[in-house]
């Protein structure tokens, strides 16, 4: 894992990470040491992001995600190669907090989405709330997670980061959650001349953001696509555009089948369930657990149109 004088750029493919619960609803941390075997072992992941969507941070309490952080950071030092912790919250306090723990467990950067209850009005709030959390772990690489389908802000990420490199020495780019591919161009255009990174979330069209210069890709399916999608990543970094189409249709294959089957979060942990065999429980409620009969189809589906990676 990085010190704090050691930059590593963030690239390539990193699984948003789903968390491990008991059948009671609890946390269980001890899974994550299998977990982690699992994605590298079987999957080919080399980074995760923690805590995110997948992970339904914002459903946990701020020291259950302290406890997996710090789980994640543990089992995976020298082993991964980034540990990304989501910290994003709708307190600035807890958000800050957060940030701070992260510095102490060693993460290798923090990302985090914007306050969605009480949202920023413009870009020039949503930039002094994450300067504000910035200043609780000054040294630690700070990703701004637009995310605009679950916030519901109404902001393009390129008006956040406008100017965003003076404000916050510690920014180090956008994890970009959206299909708008002409703000996410504009991204990658700052951020090519600020020495940003600009990592793409719709898993489903990745191709499209790979031709847009984005340097990676953080999603919840490549948890367990990961290995198809190191192709698709490997494709295309030797221009081999046939092959790299091939893939991205055999993934868009995949989701929308699943969304026929009623593809959301609890599907989601679901197939991840079936494809890796790892007892990652149920949802936290609000969300409800879905039936393993819903997800058996598309964890089938997923290794008969996989079976060649
Ligand atoms: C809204 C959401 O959670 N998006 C994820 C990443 O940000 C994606 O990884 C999706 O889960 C994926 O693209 C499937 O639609
Ligand atoms: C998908 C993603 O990036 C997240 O879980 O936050």
């Amino acid at each position: 894992m990085a010190s704090s004088t050691v930059v590593k750029e963030l690239r390539g493919l990193v699984a948003a990470t789903f968390t491990p619960l008991t059948p009671e609803g609890e946390i269980n941390p001890s899974l994550i040491g299998s977990y982690i075997d699992y994605l590298i072992e079987k999957q080919g992941v080399k980074s995760v992001f923690v805590n995110g969507t997948t992970g339904e941070s914002l459903s946990l309490s701020v020291e259950e995600r302290k406890r997996l952080a710090k789980e994640w950071c543990e089992k995976g030092k020298g082993r991964l190669e980034q540990v990304i912790v989501h910290v994003g919250c709708m307190s600035l306090k807890d958000a800050q907090e957060l940030a701070r723990h992260a510095a102490t467990i060693g993460a290798d950067g923090i990302a985090l989405l914007s306050p969605s209850f009480f949202k920023p009005t413009n870009a020039d709030a949503l930039r002094m709330f994450l300067q504000e959390v910035a200043s609780a772990a000054p040294d630690l690489p700070l990703y701004y997670y637009h995310i605009p389908g679950m916030t519901g802000l109404n902001l393009d990420a390129k008006d956040v980061l406008e100017g965003i490199e003076t404000q916050i020495p510690s920014f180090r780019g956008v994890k970009f959650t959206s299909t708008d591919l002409r703000d996410l161009g504009q991204c990658v255009s700052y951020c090519r001349a600020h020495r940003l990174s600009v990592l793409y979330g719709v898993d489903e069209q990745l191709l499209g953001a790979l031709i847009m210069d984005v340097q990676g890709a953080v999603g919840s399916t490549y948890n367990y696509l990961g290995r198809a999608i190191n192709h698709l990543l490997s494709a295309f970094e030797a221009a081999d555009l046939d092959r790299a189409r091939k893939i991205q249709f055999q993934l868009q294959h995949i989701i929308t089948f699943a969304k026929k089957h009623g593809f959301d979060l609890t599907v989601n942990k679901q197939v991840m369930c079936e494809v890796s065999g790892l007892p990652l429980g149920p949802p936290r409620l609000p969300l409800l657990r879905c039936s393993q009969s819903q997800a058996l189809p598309i964890a089938e589906e997923i290794r008969k149109v996989l079976k060649d990676h």
